[in-house]
């Protein structure tokens, strides 16, 4: 028996030694193949991306641009730091503009400046998706309209541009006018103290209280610390942007988490998004004190007010949306009127016909409101900001996916999968379209002379489908701060300050900026001018 049951004990001891070896067989067996599949995935999928790769250089060996090497590309020559990297695009404008392709690793970048190829490409819908670039964006304008594609773009873009037709806008006015004479009195403190100001921290807070009451309906105008730390997240969630590209290894987002940067892009983030819903939660709320004084549909109110607005986006996408739309449309609003400003404190005949405009359509009280019936008869005015924006496109370059092989109009061959990037500024100051482009005159915009012209030489708003969706609202909105801080103070360069338009250090994050501000002085018309006033107006 004993025998017996040693050997029955032995028998099942070795049937579970040799099924446990079958079983790690088969798991060995699973996971070569596995690995095995793994390769022949890797490898046909290296080798479809090589083919790629080599067509795409066939197609655009023609093509200026600078010499890549064969894995890197470009990478090692284009790698700077964050305060040189505007230095370098202008470098390799000035020297292989008007097209050329330089590369990233395996991926090839197209930039176009001729307004005929801009046609070809802003004006079509195929050409509709961003670059897949533009994701890194997110960290600064969230997840909306400008970064996202496809199918929740179109739907988004359909839910939104309602809310920002010309009728529900002007319902704006008023609210602009408002925030105007919050300028004012900031303006006013400024020209008092005769110092030298950044203009930018002014028009920074005027513009972010201003889009959150009209885009939000939320009046932050008595929450002077919220509205400033607000604008410090944008701005700084913005220049993470430039970080990154500065930085190719921090495009690996796992990579960049861990960093120090990148960690406190995720607070940036955190904190950005807990102020938007504070300001939603606020209205919803109904905060007496603030919605008495909010009298009019924000964009935000009116798109929600529609069932049929409503349901296209989901309560997360609609926050989203609002953020993205407030960081949008601040950033750039502000840095509009600072260019603006500075530019008309540059020249002081185009600052006095400006005024002689405001005189003639407001008469002599400089108090009189501005109302929606004298916007459109500020046409120099009008000129005055497109200008500004021709000489200083706030978004000075934009890009797109090739989907398909593609001859441009000027002539150039560009393949599926390449990243085609424009590049206004560029062709904003190009003298073919604009002579003597560094001179600032508004009158290029009067309609015979725009006539002479190719209609995408200007593109500070894009144009097509993806154009941008918030151009009016920026108009109304400059046109009636304009009209009304001009009509009580006179802007002046600083003491000393002689530079003309070529000499202003442009800073490059999400939008165009200047590298140390935008220094003004101020004066209240009718105050005798300081001396240094006095002597800016004999610059020119
Ligand atoms: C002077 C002021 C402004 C300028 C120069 C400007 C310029 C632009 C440009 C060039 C684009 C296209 C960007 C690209 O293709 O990558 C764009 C898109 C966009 N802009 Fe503006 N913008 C201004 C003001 C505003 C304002 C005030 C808002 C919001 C109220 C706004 C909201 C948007 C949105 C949501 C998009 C994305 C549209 C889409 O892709 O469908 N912008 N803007």
């Amino acid at each position: 028996m004993e025998g017996g049951a040693w050997v029955w004990g032995d028998e099942v001891q070795a049937e579970e030694r040799c099924g446990a070896y079958v079983v790690a067989g088969l798991i060995l067996a699973a996971l070569a193949a596995a690995a095995g599949l793994c390769l022949v995935t890797l490898v046909s999928r290296v080798a479809v991306g090589v083919r790629a790769t080599r067509r795409m250089r066939r197609v655009l060996a023609p093509m200026p641009g600078p010499a890549a090497l064969p894995i890197l590309g470009n990478i090692p020559e284009l790698l700077t730091s964050q305060d040189k990297f505007w230095t370098k695009i202008t470098t390799l404008m000035s020297r292989y503009a008007p097209t050329f392709c330089f590369w990233l690793g395996p991926t090839p970048f197209v930039v176009i400046t001729d307004p005929r190829d801009y046609e070809h490409v802003m004006g079509s819908a195929r050409f509709n998706d961003k670059s897949s670039w533009y994701p890194l964006a997110r960290a600064a304008l969230g997840t909306g309209l400008i970064t996202l594609n496809g199918e929740p773009w179109r739907r988004h873009r359909k839910a939104i541009a309602p809310s920002l037709h010309q009728h529900v806008l002007v319902q704006n006015v008023e609210v602009f006018r408002r925030k105007a004479c919050e300028l004012s009195h900031m303006l006013s403190r400024a020209a008092r103290s005769a110092e030298t100001v950044d203009i930018l921290e002014f028009c920074n807070l005027v513009s972010m209280d201003s889009v959150c009451e009209t885009l939000l309906s939320a009046d932050l105008s008595h929450h002077g610390a919220a509205l400033g730390r607000f604008v410090d997240l944008t701005t700084d969630a913005a220049r993470s942007v430039t970080t990154r590209i500065c930085k190719p290894w921090l495009l690996w987002d796992s990579l960049y988490a861990l960093t120090r940067a990148g960690r406190t892009a995720a607070r940036t983030m955190q904190e950005t998004d807990a102020f938007i819903d504070g300001v939603i939660a606020k209205r919803k709320d109904g905060d007496r004190k603030d919605a008495a004084k909010v009298t009019k549909r924000s964009f935000l109110e009116h798109a929600l007010a529609s069932e049929n607005l409503a349901n296209l986006m989901t309560a997360e996408e609609w926050r989203e949306e609002a953020k993205a739309m407030v960081v949008a449309g601040q950033g750039t609003v502000a840095h509009c009127l600072s260019f603006a400003l500075l530019l008309l404190a540059m020249h002081p005949d185009s600052q006095d016909r400006l005024r002689r405009e405001l005189e003639d359509v407001f008469g002599e009280d400089p108090d009189r409101s501005v109302t929606e019936h004298e916007l459109p008869h500020l046409q120099y005015t009008e000129r005055v900001i497109l200008e500004t924006l021709r000489l200083f496109p706030l978004v000075p370059v934009f890009g797109r996916d090739c989907p398909e092989d593609v001859q441009l109009p000027s002539g150039h061959a560009v393949p599926r999968g390449a990243h085609l990037f424009m590049f206004p500024f560029h062709t904003q100051r190009d003298p073919a379209w604009f002579p003597e482009p560094l001179r600032f005159d508004p009158d290029r915009f009067l309609p015979e002379r725009v006539r002479g012209r190719p209609p995408l030489s200007f593109s500070a708003f894009s144009a097509g489908p993806r154009s941008c969706i918030g151009q009016r609202y920026a108009m109304m909105y400059l046109k009636t701060v304009l009209a009304t801080v001009m009509r009580r103070f006179a802007v002046h360069r600083a003491p000393g300050d002689v530079r003309g338009v070529a000499d202003l250090p442009i800073e490059i994050g999400v939008i165009l900026s200047l590298d140390g501000g935008f220094q003004v002085r101020v004066s209240e018309l009718g105050d005798p001018p300081s001396s240094a006033q006095a002597a800016t107006r004999h610059i020119h």
